[in-house]
């Protein structure tokens, strides 16, 4: 049943993963039209399916049966993939640590650190987008970005040549990322406020996600409800963390702006559906009174993927961005950090622009 589908962030984990264990099993057999559907497709404006349906159909022809594939088991695009099997993750990680013993450290942790002062204060020292700059080695888009992969020098070149905050990949399986990448960085003594990106769909993950050292979280509005998005806000809050909810088309902008509390919009340029990108959907998507609705509310917007030069930076900084974040055209450069100079077509380090 619908409404059955559409149960708290923490409750849908167990279901869920039970459905993709299922799956994976065969489900012994148990043709899925017993089975209660799991897809919540199309619901608060969410286009991918959080999780599959319990089995594909049996066919019987003749004496032998056989099940199709495709018929609701199959992830269709990558983003499916990557939610389904980060749902199986997150079950197997809190058998591990549970909620109870990774909210008691917390008390005694250091506070996070303020994410959104620090993109302000980049922007006012150097009149430019803010640079996050994300320490990523592969992404099922392009494959493996950098071999001679040290999270810890790549950080500290960023923040030394003027990155105002870091993003961290986390996901392992598709993006050859790690939490203790995180907690490395953490340790090593960078300042810079650190984004964990992670595929989001359970409020466990945020207090994972803090206990490792993050100071910021995504949420993507193409995989969590409205009501998740409100929810983990509040949390967020609550542990002192900034959330970046990203969007990519008109629908999930307009649905962001709607939800209180929401300081950081991400737009990515790169459909995560299809792997296209186009820094054209920056300004699209910012054009008209909903650029202006979102000036009002002081909401800054943060620029996603693909961007590659100086022109590419005016561009979406003209469209209204405040903030920019770059993967790619950063670490595949033999040394990224001086590549943010090349970036923004002069040196923007907290030294040289003193
Ligand atoms: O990068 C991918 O291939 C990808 C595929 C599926 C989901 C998310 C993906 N990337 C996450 C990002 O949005 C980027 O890492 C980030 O915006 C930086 O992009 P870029 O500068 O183009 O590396």
């Amino acid at each position: 049943m619908l409404q059955d589908a559409v149960a708290t962030a923490s409750d849908q984990t167990e279901t869920a993963a039970a459905a993709v264990e299922a799956t994976e099993q065969g489900n012994n057999g148990a043709p899925a039209a017993d089975a209660p559907a799991a897809s919540i497709e199309g619901l608060d404006g969410i286009k991918i399916r959080r999780r599959p349906v319990t089995g594909p159909s049996v066919h019987h022809v003749g004496p032998f049966q056989f099940r199709l594939e495709n018929e609701g088991n199959t992830p269709r695009n990558i983003l499916e993939k990557i939610v389904w099997n980060k749902d199986v993750e997150i079950w197997q990680m809190k058998e591990k640590m549970p909620l109870y013993r990774l909210k008691g450290p917390l008390d005694n942790a250091p506070p996070a650190r303020d994410f959104v002062a620090a993109l302000k204060a980049s922007y006012d020292r150097t009149a430019l987008p803010a640079l996050i700059a994300e320490v990523k080695k592969a992404s099922p888009s392009r494959g493996v970005l950098r071999e001679n992969f040290d999270p810890v020098e790549i950080a500290q070149a960023y923040e030394k040549n003027g990155a105002a905050c870091l993003s961290v990949l986390t996901d392992s399986k598709f993006f050859q990322g790690s939490f203790d990448y995180l907690e490395a960085i953490r340790n090593a003594g960078v300042k810079c406020p650190l984004l964990c990106k992670e595929f989001i769909i359970d409020a466990w993950q945020l207090y994972y996600a803090r206990s490792k050292g993050a100071d910021a979280v995504l949420l993507i509005a193409a995989i969590l409800p409205d009501r998740d998005i409100s929810y983990m806000l509040k949390i967020c809050k609550i542990l002192g963390m900034a959330a970046l909810v990203e969007v990519h088309d008109e629908r999930e902008i307009d649905r962001v702006i709607g939800i209180d509390g929401i300081q950081l919009i991400g737009i990515n340029n790169r459909n995560l559906e299809t792997f296209e990108v186009d820094i054209s959907n920056t300004k699209n998507l910012l054009e008209g009174e909903r650029g202006q609705l979102i000036a009002q509310k002081d909401i800054i917007v943060v620029g996603e993927s693909g961007l590659f030069t100086p022109d590419h930076v005016s561009f979406v900084q003209d469209a209204g961005v405040k903030a920019i974040l770059v993967g790619e055209s950063l670490i595949k450069q033999e040394d990224p950090g001086k590549a943010i100079a090349g970036l923004f077509g002069k040196d923007i380090s907290p030294v040289s622009s003193a």
